[in-house]
């Protein structure tokens, strides 16, 4: 079947107002940005076979391998009928994963503040979410999801930034790559319509990873603090209670465990 015909399949009950797969793009995102821009509708898919200029955050490249790599964006606007608060949408597309993976396929993940889905602490999704102005109007954003499905999909440790896994390596079967986005896709519209609950914040919360463990964290500009993971603060920001006491809140930047499982090595990203 031709895949395009595979993922029609897939998606045909989610009822999604708009979506286009491309065999290959460079990112999903720029699609997505430009397609926000000629008035797609919120909810609207763009899902690639493969991309040849995927990016992640901080100025990071994302390899998606043919076949093994699932990568693709979801448009989200304002609208009158869902809130729209920009701030959590990169752990709306972490919590949809995370819990795709637990639904669908009993494997537990957590979520690495801000945007990455560990599963036994190894990143196996990265989530980048992109703004779009027009002057000084917010348009609407984009979020990007980089899942590694494949065991091809993690390439060698060498250069990775982060030690990566896949999913079927962890399962240890092959499953079918349309299968997990039809998931993550059902999770991610299940809390986009609550993304403003207390209970967004619990379910994210409950699947923070490094709750209680020793973490170095840094945010671009001081230089790296070592704490251990508390939570969240209401606004999402990451609690750390640090060596002396007293409590920090991560607002940006990334963190990483103290005690690495491997040295040096991330989740289809190079460093
Ligand atoms: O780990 C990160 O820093 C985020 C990685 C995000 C990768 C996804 S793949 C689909 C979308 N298109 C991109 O170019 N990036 C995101």
């Amino acid at each position: 079947m031709m895949e395009s015909a595979a993922l029609e399949h897939w998606l045909r009950d989610l009822n999604l107002p708009a979506w286009q797969y491309y065999e290959e793009v460079g990112s999903t995102n720029d699609i997505a940005l430009a397609w926000l821009d000629q008035g797609a509708p919120d909810g609207a898919l763009v899902v690639a076979g493969h991309q040849t200029q995927g990016r992640g955050r901080l100025g990071r490249t994302w390899i998606t391998v043919p076949e093994a790599g699932l990568a693709f964006t979801l448009i989200v606007r304002p609208n009158a009928q869902l809130p729209f608060p920009v701030e959590r949408l990169t752990a709306l597309g972490a919590l949809a994963v995370a819990q795709a993976f637990k639904v669908g396929f009993g494997v537990d993940a957590h979520i690495k503040w801000p945007n990455d889905v560990l599963i036994d602490k190894r990143k196996v999704c990265g989530i980048l979410v992109e703004l779009a102005w027009q002057e000084e109007q917010l348009q609407g954003a984009v979020v990007g999801i980089g899942i590694n499905v494949g065991r091809a999909a993690v390439p060698p440790a060498e250069g990775l930034h982060y030690p990566a896994i896949s999913l079927e390596e962890v399962l240890g079967h092959p499953i079918n790559r349309w299968d997990v986005l039809r998931r993550v896709l059902e999770a991610f519209f299940a809390w986009r319509h609550r993304l403003t609950s207390p209970e967004f914040m619990i379910a994210w919360e409950d699947h923070l990873a490094f709750r209680g463990e020793w973490v170095q964290a840094s945010d671009g500009h001081n230089p790296p603090l070592i704490g251990r993971v508390k939570g969240l603060s209401p606004e999402g920001h990451l609690r750390l209670r640090l060596e002396d006491g007293t409590e920090y809140r991560l607002n940006a930047g990334e963190i990483r465990p103290l005690a690495a499982p491997f040295a040096g090595s991330s989740g289809g990203e190079d460093a």
